[in-house]
């Protein structure tokens, strides 16, 4: 199998199921979080000396409609919170990160002209579980919905008929997935102090789940109907049995727990872990929204599909699935639960 490090990343627009097109649930998350962001970076130019330029970075960008939605936001705050205590705004400069497998020329070429205000654009192509910016460069960063992405599948998980964590999984399954989070997670922290200043800020959205019990319903059922669409692709003979065995997502919902003692441990001397870590429900319950669902997870993990089986399976695939989460919706509510945190640099 390729490794998902390389090819995990969100279908481009050109796509007949595009990112751009199945991206709403994300832009719903971000207007829920606005309120946190505008605290966020109340508090941190409230303590910060003036300077004459703000470096932002957004960690996980993709290519469509929400790409700049962060970044206009933050224009739009910084500029007020300037206009209401009588002083000039600082300039801006945000580095979009994201895989260098995603279209960058798109993103460039859909820069927003920010009511004029200064506002300054560059892309960082790579993993943001590696060191993407000098040493004390960085004041804010932000990412939404990209960290439950790991960086691979964890080694020698043994789940053969499952793409995820599942009850009937042995449980050294959701241990190696959580060992492989926790190496990812505490690498994104360590690597964002050495590039932060002191007093720099982070907010980090992404999805987790709301019940300790890393098997629930709430958070595998998703991938569990995933699992059952695949193998109805198999008992077609379109797929051999070892691809369909070897399969896994690179994916993790950690609960509010896992993540506290992963920062508590990583930042045990010189961070200052706000407490205020919160869930949201998104809850989908509309049997029609099976397409919805199944073209959303198609817009993010096509090219992880497309990688171990190949392209001839993804319309009988997806349409399995749309098929089974829409018989699933029908009579059973399905809840997405998403941590945001908020870490200030000491
Ligand atoms: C679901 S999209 C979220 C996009 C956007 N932030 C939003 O809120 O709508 C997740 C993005 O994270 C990116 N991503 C996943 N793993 C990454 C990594 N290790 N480094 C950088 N970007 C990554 C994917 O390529 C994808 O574009």
């Amino acid at each position: 199998m390729t490794s998902s490090a390389n090819v995990h990343c969100t279908n481009a627009t050109d796509k007949q199921i595009s990112y751009a097109k199945n991206s709403s649930l994300r832009k719903k998350v971000l207007l829920k979080t606005r309120p946190f962001l505008e605290d966020i970076i109340k508090a941190m130019l409230s303590k910060m000396v003036p300077v004459p330029c703000i470096k932002v970075a957004d960690l996980g960008c993709a290519t469509g409609p929400n790409t700049f939605f962060p970044t206009c936001e933050i224009v739009d705050i910084v500029t007020r919170i300037c206009q209401e205590a009588h002083c000039e705004s600082p300039e801006l400069q945000v580095f979009l990160n994201d895989l260098p497998q995603i279209d960058f020329n798109t993103v460039f070429k859909s820069v927003p002209p920010f009511n004029g205000r200064p506002c300054f654009i560059a892309g960082v192509a790579g993993s943001f579980y590696q060191r993407l910016f000098p040493t004390n460069s960085i004041h804010f960063v932000h990412s939404s919905y990209s960290l439950h992405w790991l960086s691979k599948v964890p080694g020698e998980v043994e789940n053969k008929r499952n793409v995820y964590i599942a009850k009937s999984n042995p449980p050294n399954v959701s241990k190696a997935y959580f060992e492989q989070f926790r190496n990812d997670f505490s690498s994104f922290l360590r690597f964002r102090s050495e590039e932060m200043i002191t007093g720099g800020r982070m907010l980090l959205t992404f999805v987790g789940r709301s019940i300790t019990d890393p098997t629930s319903k709430d958070c595998c059922a998703i991938w569990g109907l995933f699992t059952k669409s695949l193998l109805g692709v198999y008992s077609q003979g379109l797929v051999c049995e070892s691809d369909v065995d070897s399969f896994n997502v690179p994916y993790y919902h950690p609960c509010k727990e896992e993540v506290r003692e992963i920062i508590e441990t990583t930042f045990k001397m010189n961070w200052d872990f706000e407490d205020d870590i919160c869930n949201e429900n998104f809850v989908f319950e509309n049997s029609k929204s099976g397409r919805n669902v199944a073209n959303c997870i198609r817009a993010i993990t096509e090219s992880l599909i497309v990688s171990h089986f190949g392209d001839t399976i993804i319309d009988n695939l997806f349409s399995r699935y749309a098929q089974h989460v829409g018989e699933h919706l029908s009579y059973e509510k399905t809840k997405m639960v998403t941590i945001v945190v908020s870490i200030t640099m000491k």
